[in-house]
């Protein structure tokens, strides 16, 4: 698999299905607009910029286990720092031709890669073959929970066909011996930032709050204008089934006027589907997509668990709140072909028989499992400061 030429492992079943499915649940609810064409991305300081820090906890231990592996197989102990860790997903159109990932002089300080799939070749998306330029293995078929470990320079010269059809997904990171560009330490300046109070969790100090509007425009071209292209939350949603509803009084007004839509989308919303509005305000929209995509990564676990649940609080819409749902529909979706041709894969809305009694207790189980986090967040928050850096706390569970 390896040879001295072209140092690089290959780690099959390294991540678990649930954590991969963790990951995605992430990266679908959180991920901005990534740096190439119909490349969408999760780093770490956007969830802690979007007042979600406590999903940087399930990368935790993953990093750490990385970091390990990459260290020993390269016989570096203790001597790696974590440069970069992100969600990196792929859509139809994207690739990578030729490159080594220290090929520019600001990615100088990258001694090695380890991008672990989280999801497969042929089942979840078609193309995104991975090629090393020489040596074996020449090809490399992205399979869920697999890891491809190699350095960053010109020994491990590499390429990503493009996508032809759904979304690759990959969890990425990359390790630098330069100490000065130690993503950790990064990470804790933006953290010291957030006024925790964890003291009354019923705060709702957790719930997600959206960064701005350009980082999560998707447009058609170069150009990041608002007259074409979607808005990335709201195609999620609606790839996946789900309309949005604002009670804001103005919000009839706004949408005629001139004012952005995007603004609305900021404020309290609640979620449609079909001819039913559930009765419930989430904060903003993400809030509501954290939630979706929850739904729809435990779902299946909480059919399962015959848990007893609570008659689920629905309403029948009216014609008029129909318009206005299709109006907001249009300010967010100027392009619906586009948003189909991105993320048409994702049809899990489809394969998943909406149900609005599971969908009310994945309200409070969303809930449960954002403030477990959160807590578990700022109980270790103090040892990282003192450490400058993150790791998992042994203490916590
Ligand atoms: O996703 C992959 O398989 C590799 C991506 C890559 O080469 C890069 O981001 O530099
Ligand atoms: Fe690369």
């Amino acid at each position: 698999m390896a040879d001295s030429d072209h140092p690089r492992l290959i780690l099959h079943g390294f991540l678990s299905p649930d954590v991969c499915k963790e990951l995605e649940f992430i990266h679908k609810s959180c991920g901005t607009i990534g740096y190439r064409p119909n490349v969408f991305s999760t780093t770490l300081s956007h969830l802690i910029a979007t007042n979600s820090p406590h999903l940087i906890l399930p990368f935790l231990p993953l990093r750490e286990k990385l970091k390990e592996k990459v260290e020993e197989f390269f016989g570096c102990e203790y001597e790696l720092f974590i440069e970069f860790t992100g969600l990196i997903s792929w859509t139809r159109g994207a690739s990578i031709g030729w490159h080594s990932d220290d090929n520019r002089p600001y990615l100088k300080q990258r001694d090695y890669a380890a991008v672990c799939y989280l999801n497969s070749y042929g089942l979840d998306f078609g193309g995104g073959l991975f090629h090393f330029q020489d040596g074996e293995p020449t090809t490399f078929v992205p399979m869920v929970g697999d890891a491809l470990i190699y350095t960053a320079d010109s020994r491990n010269i590499h390429s990503v066909d493009e996508i032809t059809e759904g979304e690759r997904l990959t969890l990425t990171l990359w390790f630098s011996r330069d100490k000065s560009h130690d993503e950790d330490s990064k990470l804790i300046s933006f953290l010291t930032k957030i006024p925790f109070n964890d003291s009354d969790t019923s705060s709702n100090g957790y719930l997600p709050l959206p960064a701005s509007q350009n980082m999560y425009w998707f447009p058609p071209e170069e150009s990041a204008t608002y007259q074409s292209g979607f808005d990335i939350r709201c195609a999620r949603l609606h790839v996946l089934g789900y309309q949005l509803y604002s009670t804001n009084a103005t919000f009839l007004a706004a949408i005629h006027s001139t004012r952005e839509s995007s603004d609305i989308i900021l404020e309290p919303l609640r979620v449609v589907r079909g001819n039913y509005l559930f009765d419930y305000e989430f904060a903003n929209i993400l809030h509501l997509l954290q939630v979706v995509q929850f739904y729809h990564w435990k779902e299946p676990e909480l059919k399962r668990s015959e848990v007893k649940l609570k008659p689920a609080k629905i309403v029948s819409i009216s014609t008029s709140q129909q318009e206005g749902i299709q109006l907001l529909k249009l300010q967010l979706l100027k392009d619906q072909h586009l948003v189909e041709t991105i993320f048409s894969s994702d049809n899990r809305g489809e394969r998943l028989e909406h149900d609005w009694v599971s969908f009310s207790a994945i309200v409070d189980l969303w809930e449960a499992y954002t403030s477990k986090l959160w807590h578990n967040m700022v109980s270790g928050l103090p040892k990282w400061i003192a450490n400058q850096s993150i790791f998992v706390d042994p203490n916590v569970e």
